[in-house]
C-alpha cells in the first residue's frame, strides 16, 4: 500500500502517513492487487455475509482485503457499519419518470445515521493503529456525529469543528451526546479545512475528515455493496450527492476496483448532483473549466451540502471523466419536495440525500438519463439528522438551531484551540 498525490504523482510509502503532499495535493491510497484473486475474494466476501459479532460482519469491514489489508483485526473499530438496505421503490419510479424502479440505497441505515461510518471506521482504526488517542474533525454534523460515536467507542478523545449557524440541531446534539468536545465557530466547513491545512502538524490530532485518504478507502465499501447485493451487475446510473465530494471520489475508487478486478465488465454511469446554491462544482463542469472557483458563502437548506470549497474536487473530476458522468444542481424546493417522496415512500431521507431523487427527476425530464435506463439513488443520511426540516416542510414552522453545550473560541485560530486541548 502506498500514498500517491493526485497532484504531483509523488509516491510515499503509506507508513510515512500525511493528509497532503508537500506541493499541497492531496494523497490516494494505491494497494498492489496483483497477488488477488478476484473468484476467491468473491467467495470470501459471500462466506462473510453470515458473520455476526466479528468484525467482518461489518460491510465495511467484508471487503478488507480491498480496504485495508494491513490493518491488524486488534485495531478494528467497528459498529458493524455497512449492511444498509436497497430498496426498489415504486413511488421513486413514479415521481421521477422513470420506466424502471428506482434503487435507493439507504446509507441513512448506518449506526450513526449517515455514509460517514463507512470511512469513519476505516479513519479511526488507522488513526489508533497509529497510536493516536485523539481524533478531530470539522463538520456540517455528520462528519462529527460518526466520528463522536467511534471514538467514544474506542474510549478515545474526539474535539470537532462545528460551524454555529446554517446546520442542523440534531446532528451537534447527536455529537455532544457521544461526548465529543465541540468546538462551535464563525464560519463554515470550508474554514475549518483552510484551519487543517495550515496547523495540522501542530494540532498533533488525527484528522478524520475526506482529505484523508483512509475515509475514501472506507467509503469504497459502498459501490461494494450495491455490486454484491445485486450479484456483481450494477445499474445503467450511480446518482449521487455532491459536497464535500468523498462520496463521489470513493464511489469513483470503488468502481475502478471492481472492474480492474473483473467484479463488473462496465462502469455506470455517474451522476452527481449538487445544491443550487453550494454547487462550485457543477458550474466549474457546466462551463466547461478545469479549475473550481470557490463559492465564499454557500447556503442551501440541505445543510449538509453546505460546503463552498470542496477539498476533493479533482479527485471528484476524475471519477466523472472515467464514467462519463455527468452534473446538475436543484433547488432547495425541489430537494424538500423530493425528501417528501422518500419520506413517504417509507425509506426516509435528510435533505441533501433527497439531491439525488431530485436531480434523477430533473435528468430524466432533460432526456440525459433515458426513462428505460436503470438507476441508483444514494441516499446518504436519516431522516431524523434534521427534524427542523420535517417541521418547516409539514408544519411551515422553523426552530432555532443555538445550541448551548458547545466551546465557543472567539475566533478559529491556534492559540485559542490549543488552549482547549
Ligand atoms: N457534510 C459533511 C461535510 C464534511 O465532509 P468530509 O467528507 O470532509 O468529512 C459533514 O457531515 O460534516
Amino acid at each position: 500500500m502506498k500514498l500517491v498525490c493526485v497532484d504531483c504523482n509523488k509516491e510515499v510509502s503509506a507508513d510515512l502517513f500525511d493528509y497532503q503532499c508537500t506541493c499541497g495535493g492531496l494523497f490516494d491510497i494505491v494497494h498492489d492487487t496483483a497477488q488477488l484473486d478476484a473468484e476467491f475474494l468473491k467467495r470470501v466476501f459471500h462466506d462473510r455475509l453470515s458473520e455476526r459479532m466479528t468484525p467482518y460482519a461489518s460491510g465495511v469491514w467484508r471487503y478488507k482485503e480491498l480496504i485495508f489489508p494491513e490493518l491488524a483485526d486488534e485495531y478494528i473499530t467497528t459498529k458493524y457499519e455497512g449492511n444498509t438496505g436497497l430498496y426498489a421503490s415504486e413511488q421513486i419510479q413514479s415521481y421521477t419518470g422513470s420506466n424502471r424502479k428506482v434503487l435507493l440505497k439507504a446509507q441513512s441505515e448506518n449506526p450513526s445515521g449517515s455514509f460517514k461510518d463507512n470511512g469513519m471506521t476505516v479513519a479511526v482504526s488507522h488513526g489508533r493503529s497509529l497510536g493516536y488517542q485523539r481524533f478531530t474533525c470539522t463538520s456540517t454534523g455528520n462528519t462529527s456525529s460518526s466520528l463522536a460515536m467511534y471514538a467514544s467507542l474506542a474510549n478515545q478523545e474526539s474535539y470537532v469543528f462545528v460551524p454555529n449557524k446554517n446546520i442542523s440541531l440534531n446532528k451537534v446534539l447527536q455529537t455532544l451526546a457521544y461526548g465529543a468536545n465541540v468546538i462551535s465557530f464563525d464560519g463554515t466547513y470550508d474554514d475549518g479545512i483552510r484551519f487543517y491545512e495550515q496547523h495540522s502538524k501542530e494540532l498533533g490530532l488525527y484528522i478524520c475528515n475526506s482529505i484523508n485518504p483512509f475515509r475514501i478507502e472506507g467509503q469504497k465499501s459502498i459501490v461494494y455493496e450495491i455490486a454484491q447485493y445485486l450479484n456483481w451487475n450494477l445499474p445503467d446510473w450511480v446518482v449521487i450527492p455532491g459536497g464535500a465530494l468523498s462520496n463521489v471520489t470513493a464511489l469513483g475508487k470503488g468502481l475502478q476496483d471492481l472492474k480492474k478486478l473483473g467484479f463488473i465488465d462496465k462502469l455506470p454511469r455517474v451522476a452527481l448532483v449538487q445544491a443550487e446554491g453550494a454547487s462550485p462544482f457543477h458550474r466549474m463542469v457546466a462551463e466547461g473549466r478545469t479549475e473550481l472557483v470557490p463559492e465564499p458563502t454557500p447556503y442551501t437548506r440541505a445543510s449538509a451540502l453546505n460546503i463552498g470549497n470542496p477539498p476533493s474536487w479533482k479527485k471528484a473530476l476524475r471519477t466523472l471523466e472515467e464514467t462519463n458522468g455527468v452534473t446538475c444542481s436543484v433547488t432547495d424546493q425541489e430537494i424538500l419536495d423530493a425528501k417528501a417522496w422518500v419520506d413517504k415512500s417509507g425509506i426516509g431521507c435528510e435533505p441533501a440525500s433527497a439531491a439525488t431523487v431530485a436531480g434523477l427527476r430533473k435528468l430524466i425530464a432533460q432526456q440525459v438519463i433515458d426513462k428505460d435506463e436503470t438507476a441508483v439513488c444514494i441516499l446518504t443520511g436519516n431522516m431524523l439528522k434534521d427534524t427542523d426540516a420535517l417541521h418547516e416542510y409539514h408544519l411551515g414552522e422553523s426552530s432555532t438551531t443555538s445550541y448551548k453545550n458547545a466551546i465557543r473560541p472567539a475566533e478559529l485560530t491556534l492559540d485559542s484551540i490549543q488552549s482547549i486541548l
